[in-house]
């Protein structure tokens, strides 16, 4: 990857999409993170040797792409107040903030071109997966940039409606931490039942990889690999006889509704949906 990218925010995300991009090659003189928190550029530095600013413009200065990392809440004032920087040199604005819509994002900067997307944690693995999406203002070449450096954490697809960036994020932006739930859940359920917490863990985290990795891998839909698994009068069976009777599908697509909705929210109190 050719293009100097500067993130703006190095939290949990920022880290997550430099480790990725480091581990997959990226030149790290080519990433500068700016962060007012100096203990998080210090723990960049020391892990990734990136350049570390503790002043977003200068960050900003001599960027291909901005990586706008920080939290939707903050989004604003920090473009609002690099406005003049970024219309000094024109770069690309990336913005991964849950809910604020792209054209707010583009007039808080001035105009310049702005592409939105929603990856996730696992990026830091490079196993992530982002969406993207970009209005016809965005040329072919910033949606390639976009593309190329989000493709290099994970899968990358494009929508076409930013409507659909909500349940977009409810899947998969906030998709991990039901996941992490579950594995929680189930090494709780162990260790209830008298295994070691150690022993637990391993077993449910194991099982959350070893079935991901499965119905990534397999031509079988997840309804068919369930199906598999179940066998009539067994012990599965007995579990998910349970969990349909306490209407768990509802009760997720009810939780994955609030998740798209609170999306859709942020974007009316922090901009101008
Ligand atoms: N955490 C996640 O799994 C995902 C988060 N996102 C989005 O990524 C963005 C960042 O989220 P997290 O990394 O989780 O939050 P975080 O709180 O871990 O990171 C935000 C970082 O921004 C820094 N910051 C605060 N004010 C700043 C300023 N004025 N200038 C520069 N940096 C500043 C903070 O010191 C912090 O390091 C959010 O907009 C969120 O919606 C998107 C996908 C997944
Ligand atoms: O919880 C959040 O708002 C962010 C966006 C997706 C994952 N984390």
């Amino acid at each position: 990857m050719k293009q100097r990218i500067a993130f703006i925010g190095g939290g949990n995300m920022g880290r997550s999409l430099i480790g990725g991009l480091i581990a997959k090659g990226t030149d790290p003189a080519r990433i500068v993170v700016a962060d007012p928190y100096a203990p998080t550029l210090q723990s960049l530095q020391a892990d990734y040797q990136v350049q570390t600013v503790s002043n977003n413009a200068d960050a900003v200065r001599n960027a291909d792409v901005v990586l706008l990392a920080v939290k939707p809440q903050t989004l604003r004032d920090v473009v609002t107040s690099l406005q003049e920087q970024i219309l000094g040199t024109r770069p690309l604005l990336i913005s991964i903030a849950a809910g604020i819509l792209a054209a707010d994002i583009q007039r808080w900067a001035g105009g310049v071109q702005v592409v939105r997307c929603m990856p996730n944690r696992p990026a830091l693995q490079g196993c992530g997966v982002t969406a993207l999406y970009a209005n016809e203002q965005v040329t072919e070449a910033n949606r390639s940039i976009s593309e190329q450096i989000l493709g290099a954490v994970g899968a990358t697809l494009w929508v076409e409606r930013e409507a659909d960036m909500d349940t977009v994020t409810a899947i998969s932006g906030s998709g991990p931490a039901y996941f992490f739930l579950l594995i929680e859940m189930l090494e709780a359920a162990g260790e209830s039942m008298g295994l070691s917490a150690a022993v637990a863990r391993k077993l449910a985290i194991e099982t959350a990889y070893g079935s991901g990795f499965m119905a990534r891998e397999s031509s079988d839909s997840p309804a068919t690999l369930r199906q598999q698994v179940t066998s009539k009068g067994g012990t599965t069976e007995a579990a998910l006889k349970h969990l349909e009777a306490s209407n768990v599908r509802a009760i997720f697509s009810q939780a994955v509704a609030a998740a798209a909705q609170r999306s859709a929210q942020l974007a009316k109190e922090l901009g101008s949906a």
